[in-house]
């Protein structure tokens, strides 16, 4: 019986009719991505757009079925349409790019599609999918596994909750300083090891010219940043030692790492007085080590088998490094490697005082990957497709009369819900009330054309969005992608350049905020300028929404109801997040709207730097603290 026969019988001609006729866009050809074009294939989507910004590895191959070891090195969005065509009846158009690349993908080449699919794998980009699927209204299936553990949640912009609805768990990194300079616990030294030291000796191009002024290195301290720079410099100089295959230098690397770095620390006294000051090994500990070395890996050892250990290893790994075209990745599973970043930093925790671990537990520190397991992708990626069906409205047997009535699934362990059922699948809660992105402003898109761009004034563009949305004289407008105030009753000093002049450009989101009620105000609304050199020259067009008036925070006259409302949704008692006993702890700051992750406070003024050159005025100052979690170690 042939495929589209059994789909008409699910869902009917009519909704088979109109799957063939829907567009979708699918953002990751990976672990999930891979499982979820085979499904989407399978159920027949007349349109499937794929964007993937990498390229096929070795270590993708054990679950990422569309791809082979001939595979290794292509992009993995054509790689993968090319080997599910001989099941194919979709037209499959690949993408290899970044989908946050405004320029490659515009806000209006994401409006040809009926809907999204997410298998991404970081935060940033669902954000980023996020907000453009709320800016256009454009329902997204979000998904994600970790290991056993997985979720998928559709997202109906407006009416049930968004990926921002609930607090997102960030990985743990630690910072530069504390990495390079002051450690403090083993993993400070393993991820030295791993992360630093081992990338810079065995898997990294020599350049020998660290100098990134840009760099978060989590400290003020420029004499610690520039002895970590000239650190990082000298050790391309080790690497020498490593491509001269001469073991009889080991030692040289020994002392480098573990004398003249550690002298250099010490001579940083500002960094010693609240810590115990590192002790660096001696000469003749480098010199004498210990003929045999331990091997259990459940023990730890004394540091002179830990230096005896760290030759040997070292030589073995010399010895593979031309073999495998100078470059070694670190890999867990590899002994060498791992027995190279566990010696490594048990002497380094040794030298700083932190208790040596043994390779057992440095494996388990090490290889902090949870191991991503086919199964749990393809589970996910089937309950993504299934429901994209209720979503679209396709099930005869099930109409979507309320999307809140819709599922999401999730697996029990992550949530703690149930040890007896694998996966849960509550309905979706509604929008809360206090997401950023979401609910607390109204939204919508600015089609722009480029002349207009170069030529319109801030005072008109103003006026503009003034008088379409019947906003007061007194309000603010702040450019949301980069926190600077543009415009409020006491910063005009910009009225008179271009919006091109303010550096508002395509992808630019601003803020138009209310400044004057007492009681009611008009609600704040964000704009994504959607800059399209195909509209007609002068083109600027603003978007019809409805900006309602509402109570100003400040208001003495909320009533009880309103405030419960808003209230409740800090605290929301529910099954469908991944909170502890289903409570989802939304984030604390009460009166602040957060974009971006950077808080911008509610009150009433709020002046900002802006980044323009010839700043025009020495009355604002700056509001919100930089990042500081940029360049920061991460683990895996
Ligand atoms: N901004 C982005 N634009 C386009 N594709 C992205 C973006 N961010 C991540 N991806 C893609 O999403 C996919 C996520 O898949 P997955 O979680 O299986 O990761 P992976 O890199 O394939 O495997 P692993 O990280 O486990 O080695 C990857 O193929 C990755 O390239
Ligand atoms: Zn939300």
């Amino acid at each position: 019986m042939p495929r589209e026969t059994s789909l008409v019988t699910i869902i009917g001609e009519d909704s088979y009719k109109k799957l063939r006729s829907s567009r979708c866009l699918l953002v990751g050809a990976g672990g999930i991505g891979s499982e979820l074009l085979k499904d989407i294939i399978l159920m027949e989507f007349g349109e499937i757009h794929i964007v993937d910004l990498d390229t096929i590895d070795l270590s993708n191959l054990n679950r990422q079925f569309l791809f082979r070891q001939k595979d290794i090195k292509q992009p993995k969005s054509t790689t993968a349409v090319k080997a599910v065509q001989h099941f194919n009846n979709s037209k499959l158009v690949p993408y290899q790019g970044n989908v946050m690349d405004i320029s490659t993908f515009p806000l209006h080449w994401f409006e040809q599609f009926d809907i999204i699919f997410n298998a991404l794998d970081n935060l940033a980009a669902r954000r980023y999918v996020n907000k453009i699927s709320q800016f256009l209204s454009l329902p997204l299936i979000e998904s994600g596994t970790a290991g056993f553990d997985g979720y998928m949640q559709p997202i109906i912009p407006g009416k049930t909750e968004c990926f921002e609805c609930t607090k997102k768990e960030t990985p743990k990194t630690f910072p530069v300083c504390t990495i390079r300079s002051t450690p403090s616990q083993p993993i400070h030294c393993i991820v030295w090891a791993k992360n630093f030291l081992f990338n810079q000796l065995f898997a990294s191009e020599t350049s020998g010219n660290e100098d990134d002024n840009d760099q978060d290195w989590g400290t003020d301290d420029a004499e610690e940043i520039k002895r970590i720079k000239q650190e990082t410099n000298e050790l391309y100089e080790l690497q020498k030692i490593i491509i001269s295959r001469d073991a009889s230098r080991i030692p040289e690397i020994l002392n480098k790492l573990f004398i003249q770095d550690i002298n250099k620390l010490l001579a940083i006294e500002n960094l010693w007085k609240t810590r115990t000051k590192p002790v660096p090994l001696s000469d003749s500990q480098i010199n004498t080590p210990t003929k045999t070395a331990q091997s259990a890996s459940n023990s730890v050892g004394t540091i002179q088998e830990q230096i005896s250990n760290f030759i040997n290893i070292t030589q073995k790994l010399m010895d593979r490094y031309p073999k495998e075209q100078n470059h070694i990745e670190f890999d867990k599973d590899d002994a060498d490697t791992l027995e190279f970043v566990a010696t490594a930093a048990n002497i380094r925790s040794h030298i700083f005082n932190i208790p040596m671990k043994s390779v057992f537990d440095i494996k388990q520190i090490a290889g902090n990957i949870i191991p991503a397991i086919a199964t749990t992708n393809a589970i996910v990626a089937g309950a993504s497709s299934l429901i994209s069906l209720r979503v679209l409205n396709l099930l005869k047997y099930a109409p979507t009369t309320k999307y809140t009535d819709l599922n999401m699934a999730f697996t029990a362990k992550a949530s703690n819900l149930s040890q007896n059922r694998y996966l849960s699948n509550p309905k979706l809660a509604p929008p809360n009330k206090n997401c950023p992105v979401c609910s607390k402003v109204c939204r919508g898109v600015i089609k722009l054309s480029s002349d207009c761009l170069n030529k319109m004034k801030l005072s008109d563009f103003v006026v503009l969005i003034r008088e379409k949305y019947s906003y007061p004289q007194d309000i603010s407008l702040l450019d949301a992608s980069n926190q600077r105030l543009l415009f409020d009753y006491d910063f005009e000093d910009l009225n008179d350049r271009t919006l091109s002049e303010i550096n508002l450009g395509n992808g630019s989101i601003i803020l138009f905020s209310d400044e004057e009620g007492d009681t009611m105000i008009r609600k704040a609304i964000e704009l994504f300028l959607d800059v399209d050199d195909e509209l007609p020259c002068n083109t600027c067009s603003l978007p019809d929404v409805e900006v309602p008036l509402i109570k100003a925070n400040n208001s003495p006259s909320k009533n009880e109801e309103e405030e419960k409302n808003e209230k409740g949704a800090d605290v929301v008692a529910t099954t469908n997040s991944h909170g502890k006993d289903g409570i989802v702890i939304l984030d604390d700051d009460e009166g602040e709207i957060t974009i971006d992750a950077e808080p911008i406070n509610g009150s009433k003024k709020r002046p900002v730097d802006t980044e323009i050159s010839e700043a025009p005025s020495n009355k604002r100052t700056k509001l919100v603290n930089e990042p500081t979690n940029s360049d920061i170690v991460e683990l895996d």
